[in-house]
């Protein structure tokens, strides 16, 4: 679907599906079209061009059913200042005509204790807790979660991951946008990342680090020559650099090159004092940038295989903000890899 405002899109001939009963997460940066996919597929806005199905339902001809069966934590929710959390609930619970009892809802969000305070009173954080307790009204076969970390202190964090869970258990399928990177690598079983309106990446997380721009760490403590451990290393497909590192060096940044010779010179190849009194044999631990996780197996064998033995090979996973970084600028200026 695309959705234009004026001349300029918000959502690109984006093609995306959820399978029933997963938890994917939605990210992108700052205006990328989170919400307005997320108010698409609730009929708050219509498509410029294009289709979408919510359950199976067209939302613009079944808008009726769609919101019985979604519940929805809306970005910016805003409560009736005069109106307790109580009387929210009751709201929900009339309109979508469920048995719902506010108090237990207010429970598992933890609220409970503030279930006849006037919202207006609420902090940020319970407000969030109060739009969570209103989503989840009626058992819903679809949670939408838009931002639903935001303004939450680290227990309000982990009663959403925990919801998210549970109401995954039962049944219901989860398509949660989020900020909070962290979070959704503990969340989710699928993510996508959007950015300008269009779909820069998709995938489990094991298939984002595969795919993604960004180089994995793998550290090689050896028994051996590491010099000879390190030449053999470099020396495999989809190793973008390997290094010595020296002694009392706090990280690769600061070891030799690959491409800068033995590893008591500096990276224009000249000795220089510092790494000619940190030479080996100190350091036995060799820093491999690789291209994606997958290619651990080949540096370990290519090592093995010049006759070094390895004591422990620890692999620095990208996390899900550096894919997402680099995924986002490498849409942004047609990138290379960092
Ligand atoms: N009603 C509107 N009129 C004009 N432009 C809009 C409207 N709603 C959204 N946009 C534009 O569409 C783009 C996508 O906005 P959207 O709110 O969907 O992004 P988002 O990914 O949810 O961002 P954020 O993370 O900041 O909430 C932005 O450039 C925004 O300015």
């Amino acid at each position: 679907m695309t959705k234009r405002y004026g001349p300029d899109a918000a959502v690109e001939d984006l093609s995306l599906s959820v399978e029933s009963g997963e938890i994917y997460g939605f990210l992108g940066p700052n205006g990328a079209g989170k919400s307005t996919t997320i108010n698409l597929l609730m009929d708050y806005v219509r498509p410029t061009e294009g289709s979408i199905r919510v359950l199976g339902l067209d939302p613009r001809a079944d808008v009726v059913d769609v919101h019985q069966r979604v519940g929805i934590l809306p970005d910016g929710f805003s409560v009736y200042e005069n109106r307790t959390a109580r009387d929210h609930l009751r709201l929900v619970i009339d309109t979508k005509g469920t048995d719902d009892h506010p108090e237990a809802l207010l429970e598992r969000v933890g609220l409970a204790e503030a279930i006849d305070d006037d919202a207006g009173s609420y902090s940020r954080g319970m407000r969030q807790r109060l739009a969570l307790a209103m989503a989840l009204v009626g058992e819903p076969d679809l949670l939408i979660l838009d931002e639903p970390f935001s303004g939450l202190d680290p227990h309000g964090v982990r009663t959403v991951r925990e919801i998210a869970h549970e109401e995954n258990e039962r049944g219901a399928t989860i398509f949660f946008s989020s900020h909070v990177l962290g979070q959704v690598e503990l969340v989710c079983d699928r993510m996508g990342i959007l950015h300008e309106g269009e779909l820069v990446a998709e995938g489990t997380l094991e298939e984002l680090r595969a795919e993604a721009p960004v180089t994995t760490e793998l550290e090689l403590v050896v028994d051996g020559d590491p010099e000879r451990a390190r030449r053999a290393a470099s020396g495999v497909s989809g190793v973008v650099d390997a290094s010595v590192a020296m002694a009392g060096a706090p990280s690769s940044d600061e070891s030799s090159s690959v491409e800068a010779g033995p590893p008591s010179a500096d990276v224009d190849g000249e000795p220089t004092p510092s790494a000619t009194t940190a030479t080996a044999p100190a350091a036995d631990t060799v820093v491999v940038r690789l291209e994606s996780t997958d290619r651990r197996e080949d540096v370990i064998a290519a090592v093995e295989e010049a006759g070094v033995a390895i004591r422990r090979a620890d692999l620095e996973e990208p996390s899900v903000e550096s894919i997402f970084v680099a995924q986002t600028e490498e849409a942004a200026d047609g990138g290379e890899l960092r």
